[in-house]
């Protein structure tokens, strides 16, 4: 899949590649004229009585030579450099659209800085090493080829093959100490996803290690993770600081051969002064792409590794998906579950047991049951957040995975235990930053979900921010505005995950009122601890290690003195039902 989006990539911009990469030939190969021409004119001012005509001629093909570089070298950079711009830009976009295809399960089974080190380091990896370090390899090529052709045929040959012997070794010298550049950077690299890991998680959880006393046990072991990297960063300085060194010795050493050969070719007249000049500038122009040798392969193992790594994402394929005849309806508010059993991924307990029921259009279900019996399982399998096999769970009559998934989820709407407020405005939050409602929408949905005098108390109403960069909510406000997120899109089936767990028994009351009186027609599922948040509804099961324990009106379960009748009372003692 990557490596198609590469091509696609490079075929979508062919031209502007072609013209980049045709510029930047005509920029190396017209730089590597300069060095003749300074010997042309070094050669013409030596003679005796020398014609300043000429010279200037040679001065003035110089400046063109200077002016056409300068241009060509504008414009490749622009174009190259650009383009790996828009190819970061196009894989981050194919990364994010991938991202939010896959199914939820994904997401557990990877670390938050994991996934943003793909979006952000090895993105950036893979435009250097198609963007500057391929046009560096591609401009270093062309001039290295053409000096070293003109030291070969208009200098000499032999002095040439003699000045350049280093190079083999200098060459092999930084492909070695590149290896170990590259391992030790690997160290660092690692090293510094620890670090970053901790901070993170530290942040995340600032609350629980001060509450729990563990700021100096947090320190020492952060410490600890700094020291590895220092020392990390200092083994990797010691390969690369000297590398560069032993590159200028290496060329240091080219330039005395050439210095002692060709100036005693000069001497014995076997080349001219002028020719000396020039073989110089040449030596000169290939010390660059050289040097830049070893940096253009770390920067391409990186990047290819990188390239790896967002191929292995890339190819992850998501779990839950349209089948090919998916119908794209939204489902109309009945529910029926038959025999429905679902485990969990390496779990050989079942989350839900043969759980059968029928929630008719415009009735509400309750479900009650202790932690971890299976309320929220069921409420993600609606959503599909979990594949669950055909003939198991049908809305309207047809199964649920015969639906498009886009108007399933749209046709549903839920209110999860952790909500989750988006760095935003408090309207946007509502409306999910989708267009089509109106601020009366906006201030009805928080009206029904008794938010409303909240929103409007804060500085700036429903334009206040909220989330990182705003205001913070408490976890009842919380509840109740994504409440009036869920109502705001009117649902055919609206699932209450314990939303209700942190208001008060009052504003509880109010928001259940209000459901009843707006979602006439339109079926409610209600999952709470409390009695209180499911007794009015038209059926209410006991869940209990994912079975159906109990079901019947609150009524019917009253009398039948079994487990709903437990928690009740106990309930009822302890003030939490009225
Ligand atoms: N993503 C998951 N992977 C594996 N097991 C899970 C996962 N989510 C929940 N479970 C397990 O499935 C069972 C049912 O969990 P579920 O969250 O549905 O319970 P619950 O009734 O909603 O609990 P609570 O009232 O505490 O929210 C539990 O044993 C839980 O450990």
């Amino acid at each position: 899949m990557n490596s198609s989006v590469l091509l696609r990539f490079f075929k979508s911009r062919k031209l502007s590649y072609i013209i980049g990469f045709a510029f930047m030939f005509a920029a190396s190969f017209i730089q590597t004229l300069f060095p003749k021409v300074l010997g042309s004119a070094v050669d013409l001012m030596k003679n005796n009585g020398f014609e300043p005509g000429q010279v200037l001629t040679q001065v003035f093909w110089m400046v063109l030579i200077a002016a056409i570089v300068f241009l060509c070298t504008f414009l490749w950079r622009n174009i190259i450099i650009a383009n790996g711009r828009n190819l970061e830009c196009y894989i981050r976009e194919e990364l994010y659209r991938h991202f939010l295809k896959l199914s939820p399960g994904f997401f557990s089974s990877r670390k938050t800085g994991d996934l943003i080190a793909y979006a952000i380091n090895d993105i950036s990896a893979v435009r250097m090493t198609f963007g500057p370090a391929t046009a560096m390899s591609f401009n270093g090529i062309v001039i290295c080829i053409s000096s070293v052709y003109f030291m070969f045929a208009s200098v000499s040959p032999s002095l040439t093959l003699l000045t350049l012997s280093p190079l083999p070794f200098i060459i092999l010298l930084m492909l070695f100490s590149g290896r170990k550049v590259q391992t030790r950077f690997r160290i660092v690299q690692n090293q510094f996803g620890a670090v970053s890991d901790r901070v993170q998680e530290n942040i995340s959880g600032i609350r629980v290690i001060k509450a729990y006393v563990q700021e100096r046990s947090e320190m020492e072991k952060f410490s600890e993770l700094s020291s590895r990297m220092k020392q990390a960063n200092l083994d990797l300085i010691k390969v690369s600081a000297a590398l560069p060194a032993m590159i200028e010795f290496g060329f240091a050493v080219c330039f005395v051969m050439n210095l002692m050969f060709g100036g005693r070719m000069v001497l014995r007249g076997e080349i001219s002064i002028g020719d000396f000049v020039a073989f110089n500038g040449y030596l000169s122009l290939i010390v660059s792409p050289i040097v830049s040798i070893g940096r253009i392969v770390t920067i391409f193992q990186r990047g290819l590794a990188s390239l790896g790594r967002l191929n292995d994402i890339l190819r992850v394929q998501p779990e839950i998906t349209d089948l090919p005849n998916a119908v794209p309806i939204q489902p109309e508010g009945a529910m029926e579950l038959r025999q429905l059993t679902f485990y969990y991924e390496g779990s050989d307990v079942p989350a839900l047991h043969e759980i059968s029921l029928v929630l008719p259009k415009g009735h509400t279900l309750g479900i009650i049951g202790r932690t971890g019996s299976g309320k929220s399982t069921l409420a993600s399998l609606l959503f599909r957040f979990f594949n669950v096999k055909p003939g198991h769970i049908l809305l309207d009559g047809r199964d649920i995975n015969d639906y498009a998934l886009d108007p399933l989820r749209e046709g549903l709407g839920v209110v999860p235990q952790d909500t989750f407020v988006f760095a935003a405005s408090v309207k946007d939050n509502i409306v999910l930053f989708k267009d089509g409602y109106t601020d009366e929408d906006v201030q009805h949905a928080a009206a029904l979900s008794q938010i409303a005098g909240s929103i409007e108390a804060f500085p700036d109403g429903y334009d206040t921010l909220l989330g990182e960069r705003g205001v913070n909510l408490s976890g009842g406000q919380k509840q109740r505005l994504a409440i009036a997120r869920a109502l705001i899109r009117k649902p055919a089936i609206l699932i209450l995950d314990d939303a209700l767990s942190a208001v008060d028994a009052v504003t509880e009351g109010q928001i259940l009122n209000s459901l009843r009186q707006t979602r006439k027609g339109k079926s409610n599922i209600l999952i709470s601890h409390r009695v209180s948040g499911i007794m009015e509804a038209d059926e209410i099961i006991v869940l209990e290690k994912g079975r159906i324990a109990e079901r019947g009106t609150h009524e019917q379960l009253l009398k039948k003195g079994g487990m709903y009748y437990d928690i009740y009372t106990e309930q009822l003692e302890e003030g939490e039902v009225c």
